[in-house]
């Protein structure tokens, strides 16, 4: 079995750089997900609350561990504060509530999901009778400084943060006492992140590679978008390598150095997102799939425009 190799932190721990996504899948098909690849060898999950299967995913993991398939220190389990328990005061029960669902003691990482806050106390998704969603303006900065207690409790090894721009990185190094490890954003030949990727290595923080092979599940994808994995450049390059479109959007971001999370259900595709450490691509590969870049967004978070957090809406990056 190949062994994944893993990222340093800036608080010396570590993580694999490839992992299971879980986000669509669905709570009667991922926990065989989850089984399936921690047999294959995957040592690293990422989930979040607002996925709503964290309770499959930790019975997954669960039976993993009590069969002796593999011990938790093993693995590497993420998952991510949900915009509605910004409130600081509302951090730590957030947290709690993770750890139940997946019936484990602590998390490897913690991350703020989004920098915008949601009104908290209700639904996940709280919304007008239009169905435009109510805003909250807690701070990600007043977040952060609840975020750092939990790493300070032990509910968590490291933090982190998720579809945060340049300058609101900055804003949580200035308050931060704990840097964030990692953050978490949309990456992939489309939208290869260069710039954010080279201001986040800057600061010493890793960046975290989703939706990698260009999110096609995505409840909002609309039938004449462009396909990723359809891309015939990449298909060219698949041939040349003798590897699938997949694998060479995968192996694209290990050898950036970007941790990748690539999301299945289907065992096979599990098998074949694994089996990229075995062949590697010319750095002038490299280079020319740093060119499909178009600015192409997968995941736009529409519905909190309008948001004075929304991280997307001028020119940062
Ligand atoms: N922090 C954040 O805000 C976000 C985090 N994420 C995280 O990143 C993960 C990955 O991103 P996600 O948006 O899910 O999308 P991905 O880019 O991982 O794409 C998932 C889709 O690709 C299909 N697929 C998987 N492997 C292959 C393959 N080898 N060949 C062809 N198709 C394949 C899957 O199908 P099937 O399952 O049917 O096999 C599914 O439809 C998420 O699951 C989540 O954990 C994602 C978005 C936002
Ligand atoms: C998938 C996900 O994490 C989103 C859309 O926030």
């Amino acid at each position: 079995m190949a062994s994944v190799p893993k990222v340093k932190f800036n608080n010396g721990l570590e993580i694999p750089i490839f992992g299971l996504g879980t986000w669509k899948s669905k709570p009667g098909q991922v926990a065989q997900a989850v089984k399936d690849a921690i047999d294959i060898g995957y040592r690293h999950i990422d989930c979040a609350h607002v996925y709503g299967n964290e309770k499959e995913v930790g019975d997954a993991v669960v039976s993993k561990i009590s069969q002796g398939v593999v011990k938790r220190e093993d693995l590497f389990i993420t998952s991510k504060l949900w915009n509605t328990f910004h409130r600081p005061d509302l951090v730590e029960g957030a947290i709690k509530q993770t750890l139940s669902d997946l019936g484990i003691e602590y998390l490897d990482l913690y991350l703020i999901h989004w920098p915008l806050a949601y009104k908290e106390g209700g639904p996940l998704f709280p919304a007008d009778p239009q169905g435009k969603i109510l805003f909250s303006d807690v701070d990600y900065v007043d977040t952060w400084k609840a975020m750092e207690q939990l790493v300070h409790k032990g509910l968590t090894k490291s933090i982190g943060i998720s579809n945060f721009n340049k300058r609101q990185i900055e804003r949580i190094l200035s308050v931060a006492t704990i840097t964030p490890v990692t953050n978490q954003v949309e990456c992939h030949p489309y939208l290869n992140q260069s710039k954010l990727i080279e201001f986040c290595k800057s600061k010493n923080i890793t960046v975290t590679g989703y939706s990698p092979l260009g999110s096609p599940d995505r409840p909002w994808a609309k039938p004449d978008e462009p396909q990723l994995l359809d891309d015939p450049k990449l298909k060219e390059l698949a041939t040349k390598y003798k590897k699938t479109p997949a694998q060479i959007v995968l192996r694209y971001q290990v050898q950036r150095g970007v941790i990748t999370i690539p999301k299945s259900v289907t065992k096979s595709r599990i098998q074949e997102n694994f089996n990229i450490f075995d062949f590697e691509l010319t750095a002038d590969d490299v280079k020319y799939l740093n060119t499909f870049d178009c600015n192409g967004r997968f995941c736009p978070m529409t519905a909190g425009l309008g948001h004075s957090h929304h991280p997307f809406q001028n020119d940062d990056y």
